[in-house]
């Protein structure tokens, strides 16, 4: 295939009634794609309906696309409010639904198209201001005979939920359907307005709820889909004929390559949540135009679910899309104006929602009347042309065919009447049947209820031993760590004892030395010299012993710092006010060490006894752990008896859904039948009504005659006695039988004073 030879789209399609409208615009070149030294990739049409799009990729030749209208990016607010949304807004006034969507990229100008910079500046206000506008100018310049009622509402879509913008409160509202109003968003608030600036009121206050964030694209960028709707309602106050439109002004957020916007964190899920909400829209108008699809995904998000009705439905619906005409932006210009080509195909059914006055209605069957009374006049006139050259119109109903007729419609009556009898029966089987198997689909679903629950009763049973494990293996961590302190510290004790009590005793053996020496002397037999020598040394010593002694003071009061409190205490207890000699040092250490001897045992049996609990703990553990596996196994199981059981039972749906179906199509079959029987039924009973009818005008007739009869006899027996002829004084009567262009000529009614006619019963 010739990747660069140019390709054309939407040209092919002749605008069709009631399709979509999609008209583009193009933005012109903003501040950071000039400073990118950018350029445009797009040239206009003379036409105002084409424009191409240049590649500037080598292999890709240009693409024209074809809308109803092109705005290129000198286009004013004005000319695209003209062009684009006031066909709508008329529409709307007439009564018909009406919808204007914006779509594109982020930061191609939904917003600047839909309410416009300013919406108080007369030349930057977008579509909705000037809506509003004309709406208001019309009502203005209306009949007084036309009673208006606006009503205005404004939410927003924004992930996945739908948020009032005039009572932000109302923060997750719910889609309803229903025959009078369509699609519809339960208890959204509508506030009546009565001028232009109520309206502009609400909708700034709207705006200021409205989720808007920064993107690298675009400052101020909505993050929600926002629709702002307007209810236009007429009265005739002089025939009370009533119209009704609803207008939907819907700016979408933009689509968006969330590489070129620098999304992350809270934007990066609005914009797959956006992205996701518009590739919905896609595949919606991707069913509705492909030909093929038979369900339309409207259900699978709100954005598509709220205009259900404006895309295939009762509206008048104009789709803008915009556009950025940077190379920059190629990519995504393309697959905008790809989108708004297969949009133009959407095919829409759209009805002016009038209610008929009680006038209206009254005019309409008099037309009707009109017609029947022409037609009636014509088949007269044909009945009477038809006879004159020579052709014979059916009777209706009379003498032997009726007879023979009624004797048939007997039979075919009691033939009816057997057919009822046994459909009747076959009903009522097939209608036993049906409740068996609706029983039957009851009993399945609550076996599936049931199943249901004890799985949500194995997993929670699962939970609580998750947690209970949790909670033991926090116990265990916390009593190791316990364990491991108290040894630590019961080892430092031991090793500060250690080495005080080698201190201790080293100390001891050097005074016991140096007494040992002092005593060895005589005193008396030293020389003076040596006797001085040895007392200075002997003072030396003391001196030694003395700094010494106040070395281990000082050891012991640093060890008595580093060790607890109660050490300290008993030491200072003890030796309160006293310096402490040796002995008493000794001896209280002693009984120090075997206090910590003691301590450190206790605290060793302390730590076995932990060891213990936490094996215990560990067997508790492990014991949980295979519990827990177990359970997982059982799970597991149930899970796949559970899933086995739930196919098992979604085919028996399945089956009894299709015997259902089938019961429910011989049920309405057999229904229709027996409507088109019972039809029949009183067609034969009419006919039988008829024939009495006939039968009893025949007994009348006849005894007329009798009478009549028995009259001339007696006028020939008067005529003979007086033997002179007279005058009749009978009149006589053409009696017509009603039906209009039924009517003939029954026969010759004789009516004679004084005699008194009887009607048989
Ligand atoms: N036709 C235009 N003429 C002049 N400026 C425009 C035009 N269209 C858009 N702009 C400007 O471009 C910027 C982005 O436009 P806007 O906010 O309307 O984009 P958007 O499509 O709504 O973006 P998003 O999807 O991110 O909300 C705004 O500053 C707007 O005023």
């Amino acid at each position: 295939m010739d990747r660069t030879r140019s390709m054309r789209f939407g040209d092919d399609e002749p605008e069709a009634k009631g399709n979509v409208t999609v008209v583009c615009r193009f933005r012109p070149l903003n501040q950071k794609e000039k400073d990118m030294n950018d350029k445009p990739c797009v040239d206009f049409g003379s036409d105002g309906k084409t424009v191409v799009v240049k590649s500037q990729y080598e292999n890709q030749g240009p693409q024209t696309f074809n809308f109803d209208i092109v705005f290129n990016p000198d286009s004013t607010q004005n000319s695209v409010y003209e062009g684009a949304a006031k066909p709508i807004v008329n529409s709307v006034l007439e009564g018909f639904n009406g919808t204007v969507l914006t779509y594109g990229q982020t930061s191609s100008g939904k917003t600047h198209t839909m309410t416009g910079p300013d919406m108080d500046d007369i030349n930057q206000k977008g579509i909705i201001p000037r809506m509003v506008k004309t709406v208001f100018s019309h009502i203005e310049n209306c009949d007084d005979t036309l009673e208006f009622a606006v009503k205005v509402a404004y939410c927003e879509i924004y992930l996945e939920k739908i948020r009032d913008l005039l009572k932000p409160e109302k923060s997750n509202l719910k889609i309803s359907e229903d025959k009078a109003r369509g699609v519809y968003i339960v208890d959204l608030t509508e506030e009546y307005v009565s001028n232009e600036d109520e309206v502009y009121g609400l909708m700034k206050m709207g705006q200021k709820n409205r989720e808007v964030g920064f993107t690298n694209m675009n400052e101020g960028s909505s993050r929600s889909h926002a629709i702002f709707s307007l209810t236009v309602s007429q009265t005739n106050t002089r025939d009370l004929s009533a119209k009704s439109g609803k207008l939907y002004l819907v700016d979408l957020a933009g689509s968006e390559k969330v590489g070129k916007t620098g999304a992350e964190g809270k934007r990066l899920d609005e914009a797959k949540n956006i992205n996701k909400s518009l590739s919905t829209l896609g595949l919606v108008i991707f069913s509705l135009t492909d030909g093929k699809s038979t369900h339309v995904p409207y259900r699978d998000s709100k954005l598509t679910r709220v205009l259900q009705d404006s895309l295939g439905g009762n509206s008048k619906t104009m789709l803008i899309i915009t556009c950025s005409p940077a190379s920059y932006n190629e990519a995504e210009t393309i697959s905008t104006l790809r989108f708004g080509i297969r949009a133009k195909a959407v095919k829409n059914k759209p009805k002016v929602n009038k209610e008929y006055s009680v006038a209206e209605l009254k005019l309409l069957l008099s037309q009707a009347n009109e017609l029947i009374n022409k037609k009636d006049i014509r088949i007269i006139w044909l009945e009477k042309h038809f006879t004159e050259i020579g052709g014979t119109i059916p009777a209706d109903i009379e003498g032997e065919e009726l007879k023979e007729e009624t004797l048939a419609s007997t039979q075919e009556y009691h033939e009816v009447m057997g057919i009822l009898e046994s459909e009747k029966q076959k009903l009522v089987e097939e209608m036993e049947l049906t409740a068996s198997l609706k029983q039957d689909i009851s009993n399945v679903s609550a076996k599936n209820t049931n199943l249901m629950r004890e799985n949500e009763n194995l997993n929670a049973q699962l939970m609580s031993l998750i947690f209970t494990m949790n909670e033991i293996e926090d116990k265990l961590s916390d009593s190791q760590e316990e364990c491991l302190k108290a040894k630590a510290k019961g080892e430092l004790q031991e090793k500060q004892i250690k080495v005080l009590e080698d201190s201790l005793k080293s100390q001891e053996k050097k005074i016991e030395e140096q007494n040992n020496e002092i005593n060895r002397i005589p005193i008396d037999f030293i020389p003076i010299a040596e006797k001085e020598h040895l007392l200075k040394e002997i003072k030396e010593l003391k001196t030694r012993y003395n700094l010494q002694e106040e070395i281990l003071k000082a050891s012991y009061t640093k060890i008595i710092d580093e060790t607890n409190d109660s050490f300290k205490d008993k030491f200072t207890e003890k030796f309160s006010g006293n310096t402490p000699n040796f002995e008493e040092m000794a001896r209280f250490f002693e009984i120090e060490r075997e206090n910590w001897t003691n301590e450190h045992k206790n605290l060793l049996s302390d730590l076995e006894n932990k060891k213990t609990i936490i094996e215990e703990l560990e067997n508790d553990k492990e014991q949980s752990r295979l519990t827990y596996e177990a359970l997982e196994k059982d799970k597991v199981e149930n899970d796949q008896k559970l899933k086995d059981k739930v196919n098992n039972l979604g085919k028996i749906l399945e089956q009894l859904t299709v015997s259902y179906q089938l019961l429910a199509t011989k049920y309405h079959k057999s229904k229709s039948e027996i409507k088109i029987r019972e039809n029949k039924l009183l067609q034969s009973k009419e006919k039988i009504l008829k024939m009495n009818n006939y039968i009893r005008k025949q007994n009348e007739e006849i005894n007329e005659l009798k009478i009549k009869l028995e009259h001339l006899d007696e006028e020939q027996i008067e005529k003979n006695i007086d033997n002179a002829p007279k005058a009749s004084h009978a009149k006589i009567k053409k009696s017509v039988k009603g039906g209009g262009n039924n009517a003939r000529v029954m026969g010759l009614l004789f009516n004679k004073p004084g005699i008194n006619k009887q009607t048989p019963n």
